[in-house]
């Protein structure tokens, strides 16, 4: 497969029925270009896993990153720490983004031994782990599985670990709602996408991506175990939180 990385048009022309979004090989082509353009605040929530990585994890501690795509998350943890600072898998269900992950990580940083592993996360075995990142992934699992994983992956946090997750939400409030979305179509507007384009995707993404609220989430959390989450940062319709174990 060609490691070129191109703009995203996937609807960009009419199309007489929207297919379900997925992970396939022409995604994975534009992934950069449409996660850059299409997920308000993404470059600077990547920014911060160094600095919450320095503040959380132990000298040589461990980091799941859980959805991983081509490892962006990886890239920022490598860019910001020294190769024995942490380990690092990388989980991925879609064998294309596996494979172009992999080359991405020999090709930018051949001296982290970055792993990653194709599986899906809701049936992995957990390594214990310090840091535990799901940056927009369970937004795209089946709601009724998203309890049993968090629960999970709070039994695979060491005392003292963190927890990021990274979602699209939704808000009650329906004016709330409908304002946070139209301006997030606006933000997708002025970063290129045309009407067609947002309202085909739209579409494409009804029951695949299935946004909670930000109180939906702090409450799974707790079920899960975590006695304390926060909101960090939020943007439009697009938040990341972080639960903590305590030590
Ligand atoms: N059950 C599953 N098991 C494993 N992977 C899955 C599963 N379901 C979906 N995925 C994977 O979760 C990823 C979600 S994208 C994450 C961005 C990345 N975190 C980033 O920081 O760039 C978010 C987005 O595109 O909005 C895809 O690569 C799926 O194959
Ligand atoms: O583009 C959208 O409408 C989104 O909600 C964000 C997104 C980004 C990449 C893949 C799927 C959804």
């Amino acid at each position: 497969m060609s490691d070129a990385s191109y703009r995203d048009a996937i609807f960009s022309t009419p199309l007489d029925r929207v297919a379900r979004f997925s992970f396939d090989e022409n995604v994975v082509a534009c992934f950069p270009d449409m996660i850059r353009r299409s997920v308000p605040g993404y470059g600077q929530i990547l920014g911060m896993f160094g600095l919450i990585a320095q503040r959380h994890l132990r000298h040589g501690g461990h980091v799941y990153d859980l959805g991983c795509s081509l490892g962006a998350a990886g890239l920022a943890l490598a860019g910001a720490l020294p190769a024995d600072a942490f380990r690092y898998t990388g989980v991925d269900l879609s064998p294309a983004m596996v494979e172009r992950a992999r080359q991405t990580f020999a090709a930018e940083c051949p001296d982290h031994a970055l792993q990653v592993d194709e599986a899906d996360i809701r049936t992995l075995d957990y390594a214990p782990s310090g840091m535990i990142i799901l940056n927009f992934t369970l937004q795209f699992l089946p709601p009724e599985d998203r309890d049993a994983l968090l629960a999970k992956l709070y039994a695979a946090l060491e005392p003292g670990g963190v927890l990021i997750l990274s979602e699209k939400t939704v808000d009650i409030d329906e004016r709330d709602n409908a304002w946070r979305v139209e301006r997030y179509h606006d933000f997708k507007r002025a970063n290129g996408y045309s009407d067609l384009e947002i309202s085909q995707k739209r579409n494409a993404l009804e029951n695949v991506l299935v946004p909670d609220t930000l109180e939906t989430h702090h409450a799974r959390l707790k079920r899960a175990g975590f006695t304390r989450s926060l909101t960090w940062f939020q943007y439009l319709n697009f938040a990341s939180l972080i639960a903590f174990k305590e030590a």
